[in-house]
């Protein structure tokens, strides 16, 4: 009988993003701070007798070998230690809840709880760190996902330091349209330079007075977004999470919340989920032995 193992992977969003630098690369530096959501894509892992990775069921318009679970699953397999011998193969299964391209970093997050299950699964040995490394390949977001603590980051998301912050109720509205990051970050009306935050600023880390550079543009893009946000701010603090388009309106409890989403215009996707310091993803790998 064969074991099966659970992990969540759950939805972050950037409680603000400044950009403050465009890179010779083209890469954009930022700074921002994470927090995770108690609202999950579910994933299964179960061992194999030979070397082959599986994953079912396919999401729609995203070809096997650029899933980022598979990727994920390949990249760490590439890097196992040669005194590794049993076959790392594996079915993965998913649970898709999360919205994708919407700025809640499903697949990102996904990538990171793949790195971290099967480490733990195949009997790798990889510290956190090198995980974090071999994820930032996969995209920007990852390293966040794998060390699993709400975090101010800097760098391309990659500079890391964990923080503690309030954990409201949030009611996250998902508008219809699928924005890229690539195109938000190529735009030419992107502001790209926000003064980063003073040290002082960054004790304090006051989430209110800062913001998220993407808004004004993406509003400006898609009048829906544009919309959507007005209506919110009419109930609650409401922001724009990442390069959008989903916002996050911030709740003091769960009730008040619910009233809010219960008035909705027809037709607009939502969910109510609250923060997290930790990810869930860190108390179920304690389960595994
Ligand atoms: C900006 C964030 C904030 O969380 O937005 P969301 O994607 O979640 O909305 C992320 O860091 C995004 O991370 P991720 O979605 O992994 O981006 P990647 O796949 O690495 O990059 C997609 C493309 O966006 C651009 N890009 C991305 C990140 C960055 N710091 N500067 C950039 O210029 C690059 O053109 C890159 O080719
Ligand atoms: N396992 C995955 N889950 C979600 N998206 C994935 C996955 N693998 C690859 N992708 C690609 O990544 C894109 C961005 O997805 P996602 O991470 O959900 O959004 P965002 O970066 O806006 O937070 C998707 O549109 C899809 O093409």
């Amino acid at each position: 009988m064969k074991t099966t193992y659970a992990f969540s992977s759950p939805a972050k969003i950037n409680r603000f993003l400044h950009i403050t630098n465009r890179r010779e690369d083209g890469y954009h530096e930022l700074e921002t701070v994470f927090q995770f959501l108690d609202f999950s894509d579910n994933l299964t892992f179960t061992p194999r007798d030979d070397d082959q990775i599986t994953l079912t069921p396919n999401i729609p318009g995203v070809p096997l070998v650029d899933n980022l679970i598979y990727r994920a699953a390949q990249s760490l397999k590439n890097r196992a230690p040669s005194t590794i011998i049993q076959p790392l193969g594996v079915d993965i299964s998913l649970d898709k809840k999360l919205p994708m391209g919407g700025g809640l970093g499903g697949g990102s997050s996904n990538a990171a709880t793949t790195l971290l299950a099967l480490n733990r699964i195949w009997n790798l040995g990889f510290e956190l760190e090198t995980l974090a490394n071999i994820g930032l390949a996969l995209g920007a977001d990852v390293p966040i996902f794998v060390h699993g603590h709400s975090a101010f980051a800097q760098g391309v998301g990659e500079i890391i330091t964990p923080v503690d912050i309030d954990c409201p109720v949030f009611l996250i509205t998902v508008p219809s349209c699928h924005i890229s990051t690539a195109s938000i970050f190529q735009h030419p009306n992107l502001p790209r330079c926000t003064a980063k935050l003073t040290k002082q600023q960054r004790m304090k880390m006051d989430l209110r007075t800062c913001h998220n550079d993407c808004e004004n543009l993406v509003a400006n893009l898609y009048p829906e977004v544009a919309k959507l946000m007005a209506w919110l701010l009419e109930y609650a603090p409401s922001r724009l999470t990442g390069t959008g388009g989903c916002i996050f309106s911030s709740f003091d409890s769960v009730e008040e919340a619910r009233k809010v989403q219960s008035k909705l215009p027809p037709n607009v996707r939502s969910f109510i989920a609250r923060g997290l310091n930790s990810s869930p993803v860190l108390a179920e790998l304690e389960q595994v032995s």
